[in-house]
C-alpha cells in the first residue's frame, strides 16, 4: 500500500478532497459517465463537505456508498442520510444517488435489484473507502457472517453482512468490486487505525478485511 501522513486532519481533508476532485475531472474527460463511490461513517463528512462545491459535471456522475446500515434514511445511523446532508448538496446536488437501501426489514429480498442499478457504473472510477479499527473496510467485517463469500473473485456485487461488531444488517459491495476500481483511497485518522492498517498488511482478508483492497490503494493518514 501506499501511505501518505498529513500532520493535521483538516489539511488532509482539503488535500484529499483535492485529490479526489481532479480524478473525477480525469475520468469526467474519457467518459460520458463517471462513478464516485463513497463511505459513510464518521470520518468522511468533512472531505464531502469541500467536494460539494468542487466545480465538476456532477450531473455526469453517479454516486454510491461502498455499504449501507439497513435503517431508513430517517435513522441517524444511515449512511445515505450523512450522505444528504453533506455531499449531496451545493454543486455535488447535481449528481445522481444509487441507494443501497430498500423499505423491506431485512436486506436479503432487496439486494438483487439494488445491485442491478449499480452493474452499470462498474467498474468503479473513483473509490474512497474508510476502515474501522478492527479492519473492515464498506461492511467486510472480520467474523461477519457472510464474509468468505464477500471475498472469493467471483462474489455477487452485493451482499447482505450481519457482523457482532455491527449494530444492525448491512449492505456491502463485495470485495472484488472494490478491488477493481481504477482508483483507490482509504481515509483514516489516529494511531489505532494507523496500527491497524499496518498490520493489516500481514494478515489474511479473513482476519483483516480491508486487506483484499490494500495493494491497490493509497492510505491517507492524519492523527
Ligand atoms: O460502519 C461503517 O464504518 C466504516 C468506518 O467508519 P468510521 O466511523 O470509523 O469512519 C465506514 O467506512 C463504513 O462506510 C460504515 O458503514
Amino acid at each position: 500500500m501506499k501511505l501518505i501522513e498529513y500532520p493535521d486532519s483538516e489539511l488532509m481533508m482539503f488535500d484529499l478532497a483535492d485529490i479526489l476532485a481532479s480524478e473525477l475531472a480525469a475520468a469526467l474527460r474519457q467518459n460520458d459517465r463517471v462513478s464516485f463511490c463513497v463511505p459513510g461513517g464518521t470520518t468522511p463528512g468533512p472531505v464531502f463537505d469541500v467536494l460539494s462545491g468542487v466545480n465538476l459535471d456532477w450531473d455526469r456522475v453517479a454516486i454510491f456508498l461502498n455499504d449501507e446500515r439497513w435503517v431508513p434514511e430517517s435513522h441517524e445511523r444511515s449512511n445515505a442520510r450523512l450522505l444528504k446532508s453533506r455531499l449531496l448538496t451545493g454543486r455535488a446536488a447535481a449528481a445522481s444517488f444509487l441507494p443501497l437501501y430498500a423499505d423491506t426489514p431485512e436486506p436479503d429480498a432487496a439486494v438483487e435489484m439494488l445491485a442491478a442499478a449499480i452493474e452499470p457504473c462498474l467498474p468503479i472510477d473513483v473509490l474512497l473507502l474508510g476502515m474501522g479499527a478492527d479492519m473492515h473496510t464498506a461492511s467486510l467485517f472480520p467474523g461477519a457472517d457472510r464474509l468468505a463469500e464477500a471475498l472469493v473473485p467471483d462474489a455477487p456485487i452485493l451482499i447482505p453482512m450481519r457482523a457482532p461488531g455491527a449494530a444492525e444488517p448491512r449492505v456491502t459491495l463485495s470485495a472484488r468490486v472494490l478491488a477493481d476500481a481504477m482508483a483507490c483511497h482509504i481515509l483514516i485518522t489516529g494511531a489505532e487505525k494507523r496500527a491497524a492498517v499496518e498490520r493489516a498488511e500481514s494478515l489474511p482478508a479473513e482476519e483483516a478485511p480491508v486487506a483484499a483492497v490494500l495493494s491497490n490503494a493509497t492510505v491517507h493518514w492524519a492523527p
